[in-house]
């Protein structure tokens, strides 16, 4: 088997006939280009954080507080970026975040199976957000081989919420994650410059309008009065009095492995693992819902530790390049997600976009593995990492 990082050296004898690679090498890049081609309301959205946007430039800049520290002779030759999660064998350490207005960064609308099938395509899980431009058995009909999870945001409103669970294990998804950290919206002031929310447009609302509990709350089919329908949306959307108490219910509500997104604090992720919850997923939502927070990296490895290594434990949050994802890994994760990268490769790229991205992260991992040492994920621990001096 190549090794990922084999992949450069493609370009490079591309490069020995004049051929440049079309789509962009460095993050930055490809927030640029994606920026030209989004409209300024899909741009603001998912560019944006919340408040001064303070939280997302920490999540990034975060990484470079940690260094990784060479080793010499290691038999680093091949590679093997796998990991192992829930009993499935995944070939890589990534996964595909839920983005919920994935659907509309691609041209034609239909980014979530475009994602879907980027993920059939590298084996890299997709998590599907509740919020999807096609309705959540049409996205998991994509995915091939690969395992797809189910970002749950629990409606205000019990029956719905346990239709979305049924609907999501009918249609083959193999975990539910539910999300804690958008239990109303958070304060986004480029949206609210251009008074600007997607979702209130009826966008990215389809498992919504195809459910048959959501429909039967309607005078009228979304198909007749979207707008009523949206409506709903927003008054179903939040949940602010969700509490610890909620757990044992949503805990019943399946059987697949359940998960935590947004959890930050050691004693959260324990109460989570004491309450039968499968895996926590530390994150703080890319900085979009809270200013002023400690980057989710500083939080990984204290809620590593509070679970213990046989709790997986997802990260996401300014994840940008290989070297991140090998960071997040030495400082307590079991895989990695990304967000906005893979965002701007579909805006960019269509689905040969996103699988870019994804192969361009994985290259940079796998060398780095390559270089310094480090032949398997399970070597990287955080005797890898130093804290970079000041
Ligand atoms: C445009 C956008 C929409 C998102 N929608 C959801 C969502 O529907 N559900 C969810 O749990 N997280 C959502 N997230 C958060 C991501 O899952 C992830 O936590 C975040 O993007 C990680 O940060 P990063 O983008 O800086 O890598 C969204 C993120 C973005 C950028
Ligand atoms: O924008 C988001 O990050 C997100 O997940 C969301 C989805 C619906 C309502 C509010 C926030």
């Amino acid at each position: 088997m190549p090794n990922h990082g084999d992949f450069q050296f493609g370009i490079y004898l591309d490069g020995l006939s004049g051929t440049r690679p079309e789509l962009p090498m460095t993050y930055a890049e490809l927030a640029r280009r994606a920026e030209r081609v989004m409209s300024e309301q899909v741009w603001s959205y998912v560019e944006g954080g919340a408040g001064s946007e303070g939280t997302q430039r920490g999540n990034v800049a975060a990484f470079d507080r940690w260094g990784l520290v060479p080793r010499m002779l290691a038999g680093a030759a091949e590679r093997d970026l796998s990991v192992e999660l829930f009993g499935a064998r995944l070939p890589t350490p990534l996964l595909l975040a839920p983005v919920g207005v994935i659907g509309i960064c691609a041209e034609d609308g239909h980014g979530d199976l475009a994602t879907a099938r980027a993920a059939a395509a590298t084996g890299v899980p997709m998590i599907a957000s509740t919020l999807t431009q096609d309705p959540m058995e049409d996205v998991a009909a994509q995915l091939g081989a690969t395992p797809g999870w189910f970002q749950l945001y629990p409606p205000n409103d019990r029956e719905l919420t346990e239709s979305f669970v049924r609907r999501a294990e009918k249609a083959g998804f193999s975990a539910i994650v539910v999300t804690l950290d958008t239990l109303t919206l958070g304060w986004r002031p480029r949206d609210l410059a251009i008074a600007s929310f997607p979702q209130l447009r009826g966008l990215c609302l389809a498992n919504y309008f195809t459910d048959p509990v959501f429909r039967a709350r309607l005078a009228a089919p979304p198909e007749e009065d979207p707008q009523a329908a949206a409506g709903l949306w927003a008054m179903l959307f939040g949940n602010q009095r969700l509490s610890w108490d909620d757990l044992p219910w949503l805990r019943s509500l399946t059987s697949l492995p359940l998960l935590l997104k947004g959890v930050c604090h050691p004693d959260d992720a324990r109460r989570a693992v004491d309450a039968g919850v499968d895996g926590i997923y530390c994150s703080n939502h890319g900085g979009r819902q809270a200013d002023g927070g400690l980057p989710a990296l500083d939080c990984l490895p204290g809620v590593a530790d509070a679970v213990g290594a046989h709790v997986p434990v997802i990260f996401d949050s300014g994840v940008r390049s290989g070297v991140h994802v090998l960071k997040a890994l030495a400082l307590g994760a079991s895989a990695v997600a990304v967000g906005r990268p893979y965002a701007y490769g579909l805006a960019v790229g269509g689905q040969a976009g996103i699988e870019h991205v994804l192969r361009c992260l994985l290259a940079e991992a796998d060398l780095t593995m390559a270089i310094d040492g480090y032949p398997r994920i399970a070597d990287l621990g955080r005797d890898a990492l130093r804290p970079v001096a000041r």
